[in-house]
């Protein structure tokens, strides 16, 4: 079980803790981590020892969202290339939502675009107080293509219609209220909490949770292959815009895009 971009320790109770680790570019969904990603919700997922994942991140935000230079490539690349790339983003997406195992968020400092995705893809997540949320991709001239049914399923449309098309940054309380995260608790408490909400978990029949898991899934909105393969292409059809160039060399030349005259509030 090694990963480039990710530290996954099992305990002897079978409680899998995964930790994003590219603290350096705050955890953003590079190539590699997706494909990491990927593989873990397969290993852990066949894994009978393994009775609950914890997904966490290193460093100073969970998961700042798709690495935007692995997006500028497909920016440049040909249609069948961004096809393929969206592919990896959603399917990896799809494997955590489809994990047969709890799967615990553990959210700490920031969640933007991708990482509101990762959110809602846990079964449950606590996020600390301080968290800054975000689907910012609008700012960028993107849609939160691929991690949008996992979004929607837990906000609702009306509330993805305000956050989605405004991308203003929301707290840790509002995701807590959007259906985003289960409660907020100061830093401190958050491991504490995290624990609380494994134990559980561990009293229940595997079998049992995984059936659980796939019920809850069959009742409410359907993201299957047809919704999965729309959201590819509606990302692949984003990237061949000139609003995903313009805004992607903004944030990656630390400029500002050119429909936000005055800057984003990020703090
Ligand atoms: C999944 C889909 C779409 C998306 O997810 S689009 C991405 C949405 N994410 C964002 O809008 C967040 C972008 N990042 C930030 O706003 C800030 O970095 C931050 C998370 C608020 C942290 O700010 P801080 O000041 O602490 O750090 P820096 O900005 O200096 O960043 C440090 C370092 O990390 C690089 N980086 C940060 N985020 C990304 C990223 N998303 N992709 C690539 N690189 C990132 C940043 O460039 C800095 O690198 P240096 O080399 O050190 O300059 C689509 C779908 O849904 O389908």
């Amino acid at each position: 079980m090694s990963y480039k971009t990710l530290d996954v320790r099992v305990d002897d109770r079978g409680v899998a803790y995964v930790s994003l680790n590219r603290p350096d570019k705050r955890n953003s969904l590079s190539e590699q981590m997706i494909e990491d990603l990927t593989r873990m919700a397969g290993t852990l997922g066949a894994d009978p020892a393994v009775r609950a994942v914890v997904l966490s991140g290193a460093g100073e935000v969970f998961c700042a969202g798709g690495d935007l230079t692995w997006m500028k490539a497909q920016i440049e690349a040909d249609r069948a290339t961004r096809i393929r790339e969206a592919r990896k983003l959603a399917l990896m997406l799809n494997a955590l939502n489809t994990v047969p195992k709890p799967l615990i968020g553990r959210i700490h400092g920031g969640a933007f675009g991708g990482g509101v995705g990762l959110t809602c893809v846990c079964d449950v997540a606590i996020a600390e107080t301080a968290t800054r949320f975000g689907l910012t991709e609008t700012r960028l001239g993107l849609i939160p293509a691929t991690i949008g049914p996992y979004v929607v399923a837990r906000m609702g449309e009306g509330n993805a219609r305000r956050v989605f098309m405004s991308a203003r940054l929301f707290d840790a309380d509002e995701a807590a209220a959007l259906g985003i995260v289960a409660r907020a608790v100061p830093n401190v408490e958050l491991d504490d909490a995290v624990e609380a909400e494994i134990q559980p978990y561990l009293l229940v029949a595997p079998g049992a949770v995984a059936a659980a898991k796939k019920l809850v899934r069959s009742l409410g909105p359907r993201i299957d292959e047809t919704v999965i393969d729309d959201t590819i292409r509606r990302l692949a059809d984003t990237w061949e815009g000139p609003e995903a160039r313009a805004g992607i060399m903004a944030f990656l030349e630390k400029k500002v895009a050119p429909w936000a005259p005055g800057g984003h509030d990020v703090s």
